[in-house]
């Protein structure tokens, strides 16, 4: 089962070749004996007491976690329970390390979302390959979810994560009442430019202009993802229609900006016509259907004469 995405976007694939390691120890002798076993083929960082780690997970995402559960303040369970609680760190295993020998301290540490024990005094041959093996976990489980959401091409989110997270979006607009923009985005005349400079070089294209469509989106909850061919959707949670047309004359701007040569274009560059949309969602209007509007003013962009932005009415719901 592959979770819904937060945020997915396309990770280098090379985060198995050294993978970091944290080590989380409030005895400096015990990270020392575990450092020796792994620093040779990883990279290794270590913290002292719960807080720096949680600090350190939240800022840097080792690929795991080897983690004492006897510490003061914060134990190893607390550690382990608020990296569990927080999707930025929810994914990184977590190993903990233990002299215990309690059933119920041993259960409480499955409880907390532990994915392993490995008990003091540690066996360096088994520790090794206990790694290793949620290593292995953790990089395939990267892999299909990059698969599954990430767009190949362009490295942006595909048509199946724009779709579940507008869809959560539409659903919080819908209860806090607040206005969701939804724009479509398209490259002109792109069959003609696949024409004249092949198709290797329109996948180019298609990645400059999905890069700069996702570079200038700064605001949180804002998000864009490429539908399939050379059509994208941007989401705007919480924005009004004139808001969402400024936001939109800067993703314009940006592609603009790469001036990409485009002979059968307008103005001899590559240029996008984009249609937008806004409503408050209320009653029984859905997602689809403020895509389908969104699909409709890019029409009428097209019709106008292309390499512009139509702001379209909102058919059966109030405009945002
Ligand atoms: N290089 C490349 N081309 C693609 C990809 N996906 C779709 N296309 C091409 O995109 C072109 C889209 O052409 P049309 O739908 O006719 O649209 P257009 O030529 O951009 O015309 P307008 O949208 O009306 O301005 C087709 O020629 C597709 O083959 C892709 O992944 N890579």
């Amino acid at each position: 089962m592959i979770d819904s995405p937060d945020s997915v976007q396309a990770q280098p694939a090379a985060a198995m070749a050294r993978p970091r390691l944290l080590i989380v120890d409030d005895q400096p002798v015990n990270i020392r004996a575990l450092h020796q076993i792994f620093v040779g083929d990883h990279d290794v960082f270590m913290a002292t007491n719960g807080s720096d780690a949680i600090a350190f997970c939240e800022a840097s995402q080792p690929d795991l976690v080897l983690l004492d559960v006897v510490m003061p303040e914060l134990s190893g369970l607390d550690v382990c329970r608020a990296l569990k609680a927080s999707p930025a760190t929810a994914d990184i295993p977590v190993i903990f390390v233990t002299s215990l020998n309690d059933p119920e301290e041993e259960s409480a540490c499955w409880d907390v979302g532990g994915v392993d024990f490995i008990t003091k005094p540690i066996n360096a041959k088994t520790t090794r390959n206990r790694v290793r093996a949620h290593l292995t976990l953790k990089y395939q489980a990267d892999m299909l979810r990059q698969l599954a959401w990430v767009d190949g091409l362009t490295g942006i989110p595909n048509k199946r994560q724009v779709e579940a997270r507008s869809e959560e979006e539409f659903r919080r607009c819908r209860g806090e009442e607040l206005p969701l923009a939804v724009a479509v985005v398209d490259i002109d005349y792109f069959k003609a430019f696949n024409d004249t400079y092949g198709h290797l070089a329109g996948d180019d294209c298609l990645r400059s202009v999905a890069q700069a469509i996702q570079s200038s989106l700064q605001r949180a909850g804002d998000f864009a993802g490429r539908m399939g061919g050379e059509e994208f959707l941007c989401i705007f949670p919480g924005t009004p229609l004139q808001d969402a047309v400024k936001l939109l004359q800067r993703v314009d701007a940006a592609i603009r900006a790469l001036q990409l040569p485009h002979v059968g274009g307008i103005d001899g560059q590559v240029t996008v016509s984009i249609g937008v949309v806004s409503v408050v969602p209320s009653g029984d209007f859905t997602m689809a259907a403020l895509v389908e509007q969104a699909d409709r003013a890019l029409y009428q962009a097209k019709q106008q004469g292309r390499a512009r932005i139509h702001a379209g009415e909102v058919a059966a719901a109030g405009m945002a």
